[in-house]
């Protein structure tokens, strides 16, 4: 527990708010202990002994010591929720650049589901348990124990010994619970990630399950899933309520303890009745506050799996990247001796390969499907790294450099995302350009007329709240978007692949215009896109087994001249 509250500290950074909650709390406690004061003088001076002149003052400090704690309690409700509040901000943005960061091998690995559950569920269950909830809940127990503690060895050393007897029972029970309270708690996390993962799932593929008409299986999918869920949950309260059966009887016997030993005082004249009044009011308040104590114990080690979800991620230490600083012009790329696997268990992709990227050329990737052309395009945007081999920028290792490199290598996928917002945004990228200068690059890419064609031009919403745009229009933009960042290196990865030929044949030159002396890397299907390339690499089962222009490989490359032959065929 200790270790989860260290963590999620680290993160609040409104620490000088605490001491003005911790007060509230402080005042909160204390207030409602005097008004049960209060009542012994009402009892014993007012009533017993007649002194009926101080009835009007003592009434007046129970009112001012009754009401204290509700204005205390909203005090402190306020300040911890603005606390909660800034907490879960901040955690959220951690957690969004840990994603960022995080290496592209490791990001595969987790469902979009599960970090959307942690983000939603998990981030505000750590503020609950370091600042809404549990933590001040637990303060205020606490402080009001000791105060009650104290005020009880002051009327009745019997009472106190049932006391620190009940407590320390609560605590044996604690420590026999409270690590099973998280072990189940962790199981329903899991399971409701994975409801989460399976309506993730089932949303995003709804095209190709209703094309197949499987929705059934989808829904039996999620039933399934459902199903573990709500068996986790139902397991969790049935160890609650055995939890409960055995901890009430112990707040129900020590009250009747109390009574009697109470009652015996009194009738033996140890104790006045306004004393056992009190104290039997004090033994009852700390029962009750040792009770919630005890729930808020629990209900912390339910939340702390929730915490250790976050550590999880914000937690790792994985870096992707140096520091290297980057103010050159990139003057070499090369793959060095490069082999690679997306995993350890599975054969590799790229084979022991060598490449030099000319700079200032236009060069290409071929190959059949799967050879690994896109494998070669993911290490040098750093998505992955070699398992052997280099890949070197200027004769340094690629991963030595920090985020500036980023910002001289652009990639256009076959599949591009829009974000939901406007046609100009998404072109963009919250970077400012002239309005001239978009509007030329989206013409030379062909996009401008359909942009105009729509009701609000560059303004037009697209994503998941817009409008809808064909595969070869999403193609063009991404293209637009990438010329106007305007790179040292771009890579094309099958960008142009959803175009008719005639229109990529036209964006690809002008393409080769706007991108003359520059370094562009594509990697293309159809050899009439990249026909007069510089340099062309052809590419089998990750081995480069030639290169050279297009002339020499027709003349060379049994593997070239069959992937040109079928297109011409085709
Ligand atoms: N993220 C990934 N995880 C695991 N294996 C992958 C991943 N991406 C690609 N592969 C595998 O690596 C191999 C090469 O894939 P790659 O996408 O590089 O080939 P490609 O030549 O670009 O194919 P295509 O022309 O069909 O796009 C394939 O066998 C593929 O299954």
């Amino acid at each position: 527990m200790r270790s989860s509250m260290s963590f999620i500290f680290k993160y609040i950074n409104k620490k000088r708010w605490f001491l003005l909650g911790y007060s509230a709390i402080f005042l909160e406690s204390l207030t409602p202990i005097i008004a049960t004061l209060l009542q012994r003088d009402l009892i014993d001076k007012v009533f017993s002994a007649k002194q009926y002149q101080e009835f009007p003052k003592i009434l007046a400090l129970y009112a001012i010591f009754f009401f204290g704690p509700k204005l205390w309690f909203t005090v402190r409700k306020v300040v911890f929720f603005h606390i909660g509040y800034n907490l879960q901000t901040v955690l959220t943005k951690e957690f969004l650049i840990k994603i960022y960061d995080m290496p592209t091998a490791a990001f595969n690995k987790e469902h979009v589901g599960s970090l959307l559950n942690n983000i939603r569920n998990n981030i505000a269950d750590a503020s609950d348990l370091s600042v809404n909830q549990i933590l001040s809940e637990s303060v205020k127990n606490i402080l009001t124990i000791v105060f009650l503690v104290f005020s009880i060895a002051n009327i009745n050393f019997m009472m106190l010994i049932i006391v620190v007897t009940v407590s320390i029972i609560y605590y044996a029970l604690l420590h026999k619970f409270g690590e099973k309270t998280k072990q189940f708690s962790q199981q329903v996390r899991e399971e409701k990630a994975n409801v989460a993962i399976a309506v993730e799932e089932s949303i995003s593929s709804i095209r190709e399950i209703v094309a197949y008409n499987r929705q059934d299986w989808q829904i039996n999918n999620y039933k399934e899933k459902f199903s573990q869920y709500f068996k986790a949950i139902i397991k969790q309260g049935l160890f609650k309520n055995k939890i409960l059966f055995i901890s009430d009887p112990f707040l129900y016997g020590t009250k009747i303890v109390a009574i009697l030993l109470g009652g015996i005082g009194v009738i033996s004249n140890r104790i006045s009745l306004g004393e056992f009044v009190v104290g039997f009011t004090f033994v009852d308040q700390l029962v009750t506050e040792l009770g919630q104590l005890f729930e808020q114990a629990l209900i912390a080690k339910k939340l702390e799996a929730s915490v250790e979800c976050i550590k999880s991620v914000i937690g790792r230490d994985e870096v992707k990247f140096g520091s290297a600083d980057f103010n050159k012009h990139i003057e070499s790329i090369e793959f060095r001796d490069v082999t690679f696997s997306y995993s350890p268990d599975s054969p590799a992709v790229l084979n022991d390969i060598s490449i030099d990227f000319p700079i200032g050329k236009k060069i290409a990737i071929v190959g059949k499907s799967g050879s690994g052309k896109s494998t070669i395009a993911q290490l040098l945007t750093r998505a992955y790294s070699p398992d052997r081999g280099e890949v070197f920028i200027n004769d340094v290792p690629i991963n030595c450099y920090g985020k500036q490199y980023t910002d001289k290598v652009s990639m256009v996928f076959q599949q591009p995302y829009f974000i939901p917002s406007t046609i100009k945004e998404n072109l963009t990228l919250d970077k400012s350009y002239k309005p001239i200068d978009i509007e030329n690059t989206c013409k030379e890419m062909l996009c401008h007329d359909f942009i105009v064609g729509f009701p609000n031009q560059y303004e037009t919403q697209v994503g998941e709240r817009g409008i809808s745009l064909s595969g070869g229009q999403k193609q063009r933009l991404a293209l637009s978007r990438a010329m106007l960042k305007n790179t040292e290196v771009l890579i094309l990865d099958e960008a142009t692949s959803a175009l008719d030929t005639e229109t990529e044949f036209s964006v690809q030159k002008n393409i080769d215009k706007l991108r003359k002396g520059k370094t562009t890397i594509i990697i293309a299907h159809r050899i009439s896109t990249i026909q007069n390339a510089d340099i062309i690499y052809v590419l089998d089962k990750g081995k480069i087994v030639a290169k050279g222009p297009h002339e020499k490989l027709m003349s060379e490359s049994t593997i070239y001249n069959e992937l040109y032959n079928f297109q011409q065929v085709r």
